[in-house]
């Protein structure tokens, strides 16, 4: 089935690699993450795999991860070509897919003091769109306060709603924004094509645990975060045990390279498995638990800015998710505003369904029904009293 990498026969490998087919049909009906991590409890935590005629190195741990998304991150800085990015993305003009980040619209300068922060163009816009999420959000707020009122006025003993099945209204307004924001024509089409993995449903299982009543009082807003700590330890949680990206997007190597000693060819496709690092038992205890406080005591001096290589939700080095601080606030501040204005039940007081199904996302299998009753005055939503 699949190889180790080894230092005696690292090329000669090549050959004997067997085929296994296209990732999505390993698994039939499971996850092709979850196969790749029972692969790995058995060829450890790199292997080889092919995939068509493709050869994949599929990396399973935190230490690893970091070897390759740092030392060599320069050599791994390509993203394989496929005929639905050529033909999705404008020939690989949006940079997601973009094989090789180069040219004038992105710098590959590496700052040693920094490290990868310095990525040019897109990624510095889309950094600093997440920063001003606070105000770009406070018309969109607005706006919803009237939709707001209209629902607690005509349910004050509890409503029930089915949230859209795919993303927020919040979250389209957003990158409309950025689009807009972005200038022009060209630009904003591309910054519409960011619509990959933002959401991320769910955050919405954790929410019954928060302890947001205390802190804020009407309308959250960004610079409350501080005072928010658990809010942030179940985002951390969720984004560990489900990963909206459980494989990261593939990389590919641009260059010949060696990595931990094993020779690995330009070509190569690299795929980080997150969802097992994440659940990875050295670093976790009970790595499958649903523990949010575990970022308030034992892992508190963990982020998942691509520093922390047991937890990288939004990968690391040059090919990072740009949008991980515009994801982070709209979590929060959707989270915290919906917390703080409702109770959330299940309709069936059961344990919400949590199986995943698997895209470039990944989503809820099933519709998420959660029962919302209004938990502030009349006058708090803007009813007067
Ligand atoms: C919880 C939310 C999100 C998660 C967990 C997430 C995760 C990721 C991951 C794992 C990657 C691949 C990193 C790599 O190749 O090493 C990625 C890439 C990317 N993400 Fe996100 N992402 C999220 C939200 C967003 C948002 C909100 C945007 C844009 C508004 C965005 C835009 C992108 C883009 C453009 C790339 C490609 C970067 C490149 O190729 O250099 N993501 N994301």
């Amino acid at each position: 089935m699949a190889n180790r990498v080894t230092n005696s026969n690292p090329p000669q490998a090549k050959n004997a690699w067997p085929l296994i087919g296209h990732l999505h049909l390993l698994g039939g009906s499971q996850s092709p993450h979850k196969v790749l991590g029972t692969m790995a409890e058995k060829y450890g935590p790199i292997f080889t795999i092919k995939l068509g005629v493709h050869q994949a190195l599929v990396v399973n741990n935190a230490e690893l991860a970091r070897e390759y998304l740092t030392k060599n991150d320069k050599a791994f800085v390509g993203r394989p070509k496929a005929l639905a990015f050529e033909l999705m993305a404008y020939n690989y003009a949006v940079f997601g897919f973009s094989p090789i980040i180069s040219g004038k619209r992105f710098s590959l300068d590496f700052d040693e003091q920094s490290g990868f922060q310095d990525l040019g163009g897109y990624k510095k816009m889309m950094k600093k769109t997440g920063k001003q999420l606070d105000q770009i959000l406070e018309g969109w707020l607005k706006d919803q306060k009237l939709k707001r009122s209209e629902l607690a006025a005509q349910h004050e003993e509890g409503f029930g709603v089915e949230p859209p099945p795919r993303r927020t209204m919040a979250w389209w307004f957003m990158v409309v924004h950025m689009a807009v924001d972005a200038g022009d024509a060209q630009k904003s089409s591309e910054v519409l094509i960011f619509i990959i993995g933002v959401e991320n449903v769910e955050t919405v299982e954790c929410v019954r645990g928060l302890r947001v009543k205390s802190v804020v009082d009407v309308g959250y807003k960004e610079s409350d975060t501080k005072n928010l700590v658990y809010l942030k330890a179940v985002i951390k949680e969720t984004l560990r045990l489900h990963p909206v990206v459980p494989l990261s997007v593939p990389h590919e190597s641009i260059e010949d390279c060696v990595v931990g000693g094993y020779n690995i060819p330009k070509g190569t496709r690299l795929m980080v498995n997150l969802s097992k690092i994440h659940r990875d038992p050295n670093t976790w205890s009970n790595p499958h638990e649903f523990q949010p406080e575990r970022f308030l005591t034992s892992h508190h001096h963990l982020d998942v800015k691509g520093q922390h290589f047991d937890l990288i939700p939004f990968g690391a080095g040059r090919r990072m998710c740009p949008g991980d601080t515009f994801a982070l606030h709209e979590m929060r501040l959707t989270l915290a505003s919906l917390i703080q204005q409702f109770e959330l039940e299940t309709s069936s007081n059961e344990p919400v369904d949590m199986s995943a199904s698997f895209g470039i996302t990944v989503s809820k299998q099933m519709p998420l029904e959660v029962l919302l009753a209004p938990r502030l005055t009349r006058d708090m939503y803007g009813l007067g009293t």
